[in-house]
């Protein structure tokens, strides 16, 4: 498997007595299921953000594939971002005067290598709600439908912040289940973020954060079925 995405040294504080990231390097593999673990503040937010190049670290250095992306002006990130990567915000960021359907063809790419709509609706179960308002929704409605608009473009990297934070364990399941589907139909590099020990141990590789550091970045061999993960939520 090729590198798709790698950091070397990365900093980021966001003031002179705050340092949420401390000199972290990671190389991640193409077409790979990665889980970044932490507790609240060990720094999976900033990462995955610089990552993504939604932020700038302080220090350090980010190339996706052999090509530097650090310091891209904002019109490069911008295309970076629209052809190549999707991020699923522990937000949703919904457009609220657009409906269900809008709002997900928003992320819909230029170029031909969409996911069909009607195969993410089924699937995330949100048929029935194309045509209402973020406000017309649940928290789990509207993070399903965050996902699906991140799904649509069949990014090259897809990165999920607390992806399933709204869900109850039932849907929670059945959005990792999709998101292993989709990594293993597509080939979709997916850096997923959460605090729950027992949801990473589904990933292909789980790296674990602390304090802004990595301290420790396993490979696992033997991913445990999505069905049959103990939740504890
Ligand atoms: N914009 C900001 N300004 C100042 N400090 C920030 C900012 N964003 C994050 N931080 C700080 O950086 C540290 C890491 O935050 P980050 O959001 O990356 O952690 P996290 O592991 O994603 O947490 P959570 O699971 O709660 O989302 C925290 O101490 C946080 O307070």
């Amino acid at each position: 498997m090729s590198e798709i995405l790698k950091t070397v040294n990365i900093s980021k504080k966001f003031n002179s007595f705050e340092t949420a990231l401390k000199e972290v390097s990671l190389t991640f593999k193409s077409g790979m299921f990665h889980v970044i673990l932490g507790q609240s503040g060990s720094g999976k937010s900033t990462l995955i953000n610089i990552m993504s190049s939604l932020l700038k670290p302080t220090s350090g250095k980010i190339f996706y594939g052999e090509e530097e992306i650090t310091n891209l002006s904002k019109k490069e990130r911008l295309i970076l971002r629209h052809e190549k990567f999707s991020n699923i915000f522990q937000e949703y960021f919904l457009l609220s005067e657009l409906t269900v359907k809008e709002n997900i063809e928003l992320g819909k790419s230029a170029q031909d290598k969409n996911i069909s709509y009607e195969e993410i609706m089924q699937h995330l179960d949100i048929v029935h709600l194309d045509k209402r308002f973020p406000y017309e929704l649940s928290g789990g409605q509207r993070q399903r439908a965050a996902i699906a608009r991140a799904i649509i473009k069949n990014p090259d990297v897809l990165f999920c912040d607390e992806a399933t934070g709204a869900l109850d364990e039932e849907n929670s399941k059945k959005i990792v289940s999709y998101l292993k589907e989709i990594n293993k139909k597509y080939g979709t590099t997916i850096i997923f973020s959460t605090h729950n020990i027992k949801i990473s141990k589904m990933a292909d590789r789980i790296i674990t954060m602390k304090d802004g550091a990595v301290i420790s970045d396993i490979q696992n061999r033997t991913p445990t079925l999505v069905q049959d993960i103990d939740w504890g939520i």
